[in-house]
């Protein structure tokens, strides 16, 4: 198990620390450690005691008869008394290498006390001893000398020799193969050198050493320096190691924790841990075991080899060389770990051979050199693609601009399409259509409009909600469609040339047609009388009316007048009376004389309505408010606001030019209709119904005058309601006239969107003949005058 270092890395305990001993003998450092005289030879003193209870301990193991003689633990001193008679070394030695000792002199009488004894015993030990000593030398191990079991020998040496024996032993036992250790902390190793001097050490090797043992006191700095090597070299392997145990033992643990994933509620805990490392540990125990066992095999050849014995170099140098090869295998195999951290999928190439390493190696560089080629490719072909945006962009952008142009000349041909189709519609006297959407009004929730598409050239296109296909969608021609924004004043843009020529002696008639609440008095009058913005076309028209008067002032001097009644269940009444009760709003009898059926002289249909002379916008607005209050508003279900009467606001304008002293007549019709909407969708009853039904008669009576107007027939049935007497002059005279047809976009009321539509299209064809101007010469008048007195004066 890996252990913290000095230097923090984790690291195993060194092999090396078994020649603690040896390094401090040879080691500079030695003399610099702090341990005084005292301590040291304490220490000493427990090691050698230690070694001692080691040797007794094998002995006592070795020999039964040792029991009764060495103690366990014994003293220096008890220690070379029971090894004196030579018995239990000379047995242990027979038992190491049978027949080592021929005779062995047993049951020696050690009795001190006996005069004899000494010297008889002194015999026997002698011989033991002698015999023992040489057959230890026989066999190159450490040896002693006799005097060393004596009061003042070196039993340090007697206890190496002792567990040089055990080493050799036990090293025999293991098979007797390559290095071998006594005393656990000494190693020998086995050179099969020629001499007779084997290479031992010892750590207790010391000051006695004397010079007869010089030349194995220079084999054991040999040893030293040796051993110094190895344990610079053994440090490095266990830092190698260290960093390969940590890599495969971590390594385990992340793919362990990688399969993981799914589990969700693992316990990721010391005691897991603690099992898988335990695990990893035993994985390595056991590579190591196999490692070992194949290093085995590997010396065993090498000392075993065809070379027969080696010596120290070559045997060193066959060492080297296999450590040569197997670095420069296991380098690329040991970077790629490092490199990929011991992953399985990665590592697994690891194990291919090399030979397959470079195969996939080849083919990996030219699957890059393939991918370079296609991303060069790529490269080029978003470079073309690139320019060619570029170039399709630079050609849309020259389109569009042409386009720009195209459409800014189509607006002005659209413009001057417009101007000609009027003078074609004035010359043919063709009643002109304007179509407006009303906006949906405020709090109106469901705001599903029926107005599919609006388009320039005056299209509409109604959709039919209820309906699939063709059906569902009718399309509807006029001269304009305004939309639902249309403002005020883009309405009486195209109004306003009608409304001019009423300066030059031409009649217009203008008329709002539509159903209850589609936006007719919005349009002709306006929501607020107090702002300017939302006036309607009737006081814009007599602002220009005013305006253009003085602007001619110098030329031509204008009079303006107006009129303006109702026609209220067939019965005409006039708005403008303000004089009185008596003349309040009187109904005017217009069955005896009031309508004139043919022009006037002085252009009045109705003479009999106040004439009300104007002077500017100011005044009209005056008479407007009176003209509005007299109406009769009636509430219904459909428009509280509702008007049930058709009002007619007639400007009369006769302008007389200075200098030639003509004489210029024009009337302006300004005619808001009732609703057109059908009887049993007012819900009316009582004098509603009654309103409804007149009002419905004199649209129908519309509706018959204009198609007979259509159909160019013979009899114009004008007489057939009041309304039509009133505009015949300008439905079939020589009038400019203009209908604004107004259609609400709720779906509910499609039905009479549809027919309002239907009826409106009808009037668009309505062909007049081209209107004419009013405009009598000076001598015409004067020669129209004098006729008018005379027919006066023959009454
Ligand atoms: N273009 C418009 N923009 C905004 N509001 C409008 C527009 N047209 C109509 N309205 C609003 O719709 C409501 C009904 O309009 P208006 O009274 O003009 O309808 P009408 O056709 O004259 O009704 P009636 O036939 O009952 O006289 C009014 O509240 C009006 O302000």
């Amino acid at each position: 198990m890996p252990q913290e270092g000095n230097s923090n890395c984790p690291s195993f305990t060194s092999p090396a620390k078994n020649f603690r001993g040896f390094k401090a003998l040879a080691s500079s450092d030695y003399s610099e450690e702090t341990i005084n005289d005292n301590e040291l030879a304490l220490r000493k003193a427990e090691e050698a005691a230690s070694r001692r209870y080691q040797a007794a301990e094998w002995l006592r193991q070795m020999d039964q008869g040792a029991l009764g003689t060495l103690p366990k633990e014994p003293s220096e001193e008890d220690f070379c008394l029971a090894l004196r008679n030579g018995l239990v070394l000379c047995n242990v030695l027979n038992k190491v290498n049978p027949g080592a000792i021929h005779k062995v002199v047993e049951s020696p009488i050690l009795d001190v006390q006996s005069t004899e004894g000494p010297a008889h015993s002194a015999i026997q030990y002698f011989e033991n001893m002698r015999n023992f000593l040489v057959a230890v030398k026989d066999m190159k191990l450490l040896t002693f000398e006799a005097s060393d079991l004596e009061k003042g020998g070196s039993s340090n040496k007697v206890v190496d020799c002792i567990l040089c024996l055990k080493g050799y032993y036990e090293w025999k036992q293991a098979g007797g193969i390559g290095v071998w250790r006594y005393g656990g902390t000494v190693r020998i190793t086995s050179f099969p050198k020629s001499s007779s001097s084997s290479l031992v050490g010892s750590e207790s090797a010391d000051e006695s050493i004397d010079e007869s043992e010089s030349s194995q006191y220079d084999q054991l700095l040999d040893f030293i320096h040796f051993s110094n090597e190895v344990s610079t070299e053994e440090s490095k392997i266990a830092n190698v190691l260290t960093f390969l145990f940590d890599h495969f033992g971590l390594g385990l643990l992340q793919a362990y924790l990688r399969e993981s994933d799914g589990l969700d509620d693992l316990p990721l805990n010391a005691m897991v841990i603690d099992a898988l490392l335990s695990k990893v540990v035993k994985d390595f125990s056991g590579l190591l075991v196999s490692q070992g066992t194949q290093l085995a095999m590997f010396m065993k050849k090498i000392l075993k080899g065809e070379r027969g014995m080696l010596s120290k170099s070559q045997f060193m140098e066959a060492i080297s060389q296999y450590l040569r090869q197997r670095t420069s295998m296991a380098s690329s195999d040991f970077s790629e770990f490092c490199t990929c951290g011991g992953k399985r999928e990665v590592v697994r190439p690891s194990l291919i051979s090399r030979c397959e390493h470079a195969d996939l190696l080849h083919f990996q560089s030219k699957q890059l050199e393939e991918l370079r080629f296609y991303y060069q490719e790529t490269k080029l072909e978003v470079r073309d693609i690139h320019s060619n945006w570029e170039e399709d962009l630079r050609r849309l952008n020259h389109h569009v601009k042409s386009l720009e142009v195209a459409s800014s000349s189509y607006h002005k041909v659209l413009e001057e399409n417009r101007m000609l189709y009027n003078q074609v519609q004035d010359l043919k006297g063709t009643i002109r259509v304007y179509c407006r959407v009303r906006p949906f009004l405020p709090g109106q929730s469901n705001r599903q409009s029926v107005v599919d598409y609006i388009g320039e050239t005056g299209n509409i296109m109604i959709v039919n909600p209820f309906k699939q296909g063709k059906d569902a969608r009718k399309v509807f021609t006029f001269n304009k469609v305004f939309g639902a924004n249309a403002t005020q004043e883009q309405i009486y843009v195209d109004t306003q040339p009608l409304v001019r020529s009423i300066l030059d002696g031409y009649n217009v008639c203008i008329f709002a047609y539509g159903q209850t609440g589609s936006g007719k008095t919005y349009t002709m009058s306006g929501p607020d009388l107090t702002s300017e913005d939302t006036w309607g076309v009737n006081y814009r028209a007599l602002r220009d009316l005013f305006h253009l008067s003085k602007v001619r002032l110098d030329v031509i001097k204008y009079d303006v007048a107006v009129q303006m009644i109702e026609i209220y269940n067939e019965q005409v009444r006039d708005l403008l009376v303000s004089d009185g009760s008596s003349r309040r709003y009187p109904l005017i009898n217009f069955l005896t004389s009031n309508i004139r059926n043919s022009p006037q002289l002085n252009g009045l249909n109705v003479p009999d309505a106040s004439l009300v002379p104007v002077t500017c916008t100011q005044d009209v607005l005056e008479w407007m408010k009176i003209g509005q209050s007299n109406r009769a508003v009636g509430a219904t279900a459909l428009n509280e606001r509702s008007s049930r009467s058709h009002s007619v606001l007639t400007v009369h304008v006769q302008g007389k030019e200075l200098v030639s002293g003509s004489i210029l007549r024009g009337c302006l019709h300004l005619v808001d209709l009732a609703g057109s909407e059908r009887v049993d969708k007012s819900e009316a009853v009582g004098e509603r119904l009654k309103e409804a039904q007149h009002i419905n008669r004199s649209l129908s009576a519309l509706g018959d005058v204009i198609s007979a107007l259509a159909q160019k027939s013979s009899h114009i049935p004008y007489r057939n309601s009041k309304l039509t007497q009133v505009l015949q002059e300008s439905l079939g005279g020589q009038a400019k006239t203009l209908m604004f047809v107004h259609i609400n976009p709720e779906v509910n009321a499609l039905g009479e969107t549809i027919s309002t539509l239907k009826f409106a299209e009808r009037v668009a064809s309505i062909e007049l003949g081209a209107a004419r101007s009013n405009k009598e010469t000076g001598e015409i008048r004067e020669l129209k005058d004098e006729v008018h007195h005379y027919l006066f004066s023959q009454s």
